[in-house]
């Protein structure tokens, strides 16, 4: 690449001689920062909001830099580009010698030490925890933490090392997070608004560290803040307006080259030149590109490269480095060359020193919030709980409206006899009905029977007629030879509600097994063979199940793996977000945490959570109503892997969405569809045959299968309706995670 206009030192303070030189990837890379023809746009290409335009930045090593611009400039988003967060539309950026996100080149990484704008701390741990997670990460010791832990008490005047973070003011929060941002002595500094909430006095003195700490040559800090004045004793300073710097300088030089007494008023002064639209980059770059071009490239393509709007500014060695350059060798860079992305790269080996520092982080956080956690754990159970105790038994107490018409008065209390009589069969069958837990309540006509059903008193109104007992009898006696009318009369007539499907199926199956009961009972005390009462059809013992099969049985394998499913999609979902809302998932991806670490820090503590929740359940199920036919491990572990498998689909959802609005938006829409067409709750033989085929591919449909054949049929793992549950179940795990790692890899602003 051509000639630029470059630093290759360090400008430390007023009247110093500055000095260009020319540029090249080699000068760029002895830069702690670099950034060329940065572009950086949100929104849409039709509806762009323009944030960083054409952008130069220039950061020489063991300076400290302040960056300065109105509120909404595009500061944050100028650093998150440079820590490897958010990617330029285009252009070009330089961090310690490498680009940033790409392998190999240590940024983002402990390399570097980001204080975020937001507290991005949790709340829940002590300023010690903090520390330990934070140096833990960046690959200490607990005793080098503890070491530095105790300077940044004296030095920051921080509280008790053992205070909740919480707890802390707003001020010594910020503080905190400063110290997190120092504790591992990082390379490059960036501090987004470290002193904002902090008293004049500590603010010198943190000035006066961040002076201390650059002045070996080999440490960077670049800074932003609102209080201009501050930045006096910056090395360099930027201003930036409009997506650009309208200067990069000395303060001191500026305030001389703008004779004025304030960098408030050069800034005013820069700004109103901006908006008068002057140019003085031409004159500049006559200046200081001169002649020499021998690369052969335009003035054009040099003046894209100033960082300055007016071109009076950077790129500007210091007289002070002149001849000794304080910057690291070649040999110190990163690998100029990024190596072709290859899969492996996908699932990149994790650091033991951050896993456990995450895993540990994690269980602290769920220790920390132990009310929050007990609820999540035990809500499984109550809701098992709430299931078995409330689906599936058969309803109680169904009113029945009764016109007997062969009572004298409807109000006579109904008697029969047990022996072998024909009188008042109505009321002996009517005594077999009400063994079904059914209440009758007599009224006096057909009509008003009828108006009961209407008035939903009733489920049903049954009619005898006066006739009934002798009519019945002739009609078992006489069989085919029975008059219509004596067929008429032996009919019970029956007005049902049919509004609801349960109830209505099961009142007619209680009346006519009362029925039976009832031939059978008059046909035994008459001496009768009982098989001339019963349908010639005979039910044997089923093969599977019971004679009497429950809706509980059938719905329960659904609604456990229902259960751990969409409880794990929240508790995963949940963590992620807080961390990302929170700004901590920033910070820790910055500290060079992979999204994939975080992810199985989140598999190894969400599945010790999830395997409590799944023993709870199905010991709570089974030792209750659910009944057991075949082997409780493959359901567990069938259980097991469907948590695991909402846990993949939280990250999804977490990946995929920024707030907790939307996730919870996601999840719910998820929600119905999966318990709808999974055949949780109706047999998937019942469905409209494209959403049989759609359900064919959802991650619940062919593990509920699976469990209820091992549950209800005592099937084993070698039956294909039971492994094809646990192979679609891996299957979906597979898809969850890679897409959430992509998700991670590939999402950024
Ligand atoms: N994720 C985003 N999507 C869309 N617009 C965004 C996003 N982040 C920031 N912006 C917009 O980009 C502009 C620059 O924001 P940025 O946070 O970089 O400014 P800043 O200079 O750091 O402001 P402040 O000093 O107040 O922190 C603002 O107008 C902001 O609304």
């Amino acid at each position: 690449m051509a000639e630029l206009m470059e630093t290759g030192g360090v400008p430390m303070g007023a009247g110093r001689r500055l000095k260009t030189q020319k540029s090249t990837v080699w000068t760029r890379r002895q830069q702690a920062v670099c950034v060329r023809r940065a572009y950086k746009r949100y929104g849409s290409k039709k509806n762009p909001n323009q944030i960083l335009d054409g952008l130069n930045m220039t950061v020489p090593k063991g300076t400290i830099y302040g960056l300065l611009g109105a509120s909404g400039c595009g500061k944050t988003t100028l650093l998150s580009c440079i820590v490897g967060r958010r990617r330029l539309n285009s252009g070009e950026i330089w961090v310690l010698g490498g680009h940033p996100g790409s392998r190999g080149s240590g940024v983002p990484g402990p390399r570097i030490g980001y204080m975020p704008q937001e507290i991005a701390l949790y709340g829940e741990f002590s300023i010690r925890e903090t520390m330990i997670y934070f140096g833990w990460v960046a690959g200490m010791t607990t005793s080098e933490v503890e070491e530095r832990l105790d300077f940044f008490i004296n030095f920051l005047q921080l509280p008790p090392a053992t205070r909740a973070v919480k707890n802390l003011s707003g001020g010594q929060q910020r503080r905190v997070s400063l110290a997190a941002a120092l504790l591992n002595n990082p390379e490059l500094l960036i501090l987004d608004e470290p002193t904002v909430g902090v008293d004049p006095v500590l603010r010198q003195s943190i000035w006066d560290h961040l002076v201390e700490i650059t002045q070996g040559g080999q440490r960077t800090v670049i800074i932003t803040t609102h209080y201009i004045d501050e930045t006096k004793q910056a090395g360099m300073i930027a201003l930036m307006r409009g997506g650009k710097f309208l200067a990069e300088e000395s303060p001191e030089m500026l305030m001389q080259m703008y004779q004025s007494d304030s960098l408030e008023n050069v800034f005013l002064k820069l700004s109103l030149a901006q908006i008068q639209g002057k140019r003085r980059r031409s004159i500049y770059l006559k200046e200081v590109a001169g002649s020499e071009d021998p690369a052969g490239e335009s003035t054009a393509d040099a003046a894209s490269e100033i960082s300055g709007e007016f071109g009076d500014n950077v790129s500007i060695k210091s007289g002070r480095s002149e001849g000794h350059h304080s910057v690291t060798g070649p040999s110190d860079l990163p690998p100029e060359e990024e190596t072709p992305f290859s899969c492996k790269d996908m699932f990149i080996i994790f650091s033991p020193h951050r896993m456990k520092a995450l895993i540990w982080k994690n269980f602290l956080w769920m220790w920390r919030n132990f009310g929050v956690m007990a609820f999540v754990i035990g809500l499984p159970v109550l809701q098992i709980c709430l299931f078995c105790f409330s689906i599936g038994r058969p309803p109680l107490g169904l009113h029945l409206a009764i016109v007997n018409n062969e009572l004298n008065n409807w109000t006579d209390p109904c008697h029969f006899n047990t022996n072998c009589t024909i009188d008042m069969l109505s009321c002996r069958y009517l005594a077999e009905l009400q063994k079904y837990n059914v209440v009758e309540v007599p009224y006096p006509n057909e009509m008003e029977a009828k108006h009961a059903v209407k008035l939903g008193h009733a489920w049903a109104a049954l009619s005898f007629p006066g006739n009934y007992s002798s009519s019945l009898y002739e009609r078992l006696q006489q069989g085919k030879d029975a008059e219509d009318s004596v067929l008429d009369f032996s009919n019970i007539e029956i007005w049902m509600d049919a509004s609801d499907q349960q109830i209505n199926q099961l009142l007619t199956r209680n009346i006519l097994l009362s029925f039976e009961d009832f031939v059978m009972d008059v046909s035994r005390s008459c001496d009768y063979p009982e098989k001339v009462a019963k349908l010639p059809v005979n039910f044997e013992t089923p093969i599977y199940g019971s004679k009497n099969p429950n809706f509980t049985n059938f719905a329960a394998p659904g609604v456990i793996l229902t259960i751990i499913f969409f409880l794990s999609v929240a508790l995963t979902s949940g963590a992620m977000l807080i961390e990302r809302n929170e700004g901590i998932l920033e910070r820790s991806l910055v500290s060079g945490i992979t999204g994939t670490e975080i992810l199985f820090s989140h598999v190894v503590t969400q599945f010790s959570v999830m395997c409590g929740q799944t023993i709870m359940v199905l010991a709570f199920a089974f030792l209750t109503v659910v009944e057991v036919n075949g082997d409780v491990g493959w359901v567990a572990l069938l259980t097991v892997l469907t948590g695991l498998c909402g846990m993949c689909f939280g990250f999804v959802v977490s990946c995929a969405v920024d707030n907790e609005r939307n996730a919870t938006y996601m999840a719910l829409g998820s929600f119905l569809p999966i318990v709808m067409l999974c055949g949780i709750i109706w047999p998937v033989e019942g469905m409209h045959y494209i959403l049989k085929f759609i359900s064919f591919f959802l991650p619940l449909t062919k593990s509920t299968e699976s469990m209820r054949a091992i549950l209800a049929r005592g099937w084993t793992i070698t039956n294909p309706t039971v492994y094809y549950g646990f192979v679609s179940t891996l299957l979906w795990i597979a898809i969850f995670l890679t897409l959430s790692i992509l998700l991670i890899k590939f999402k950024k602003g």
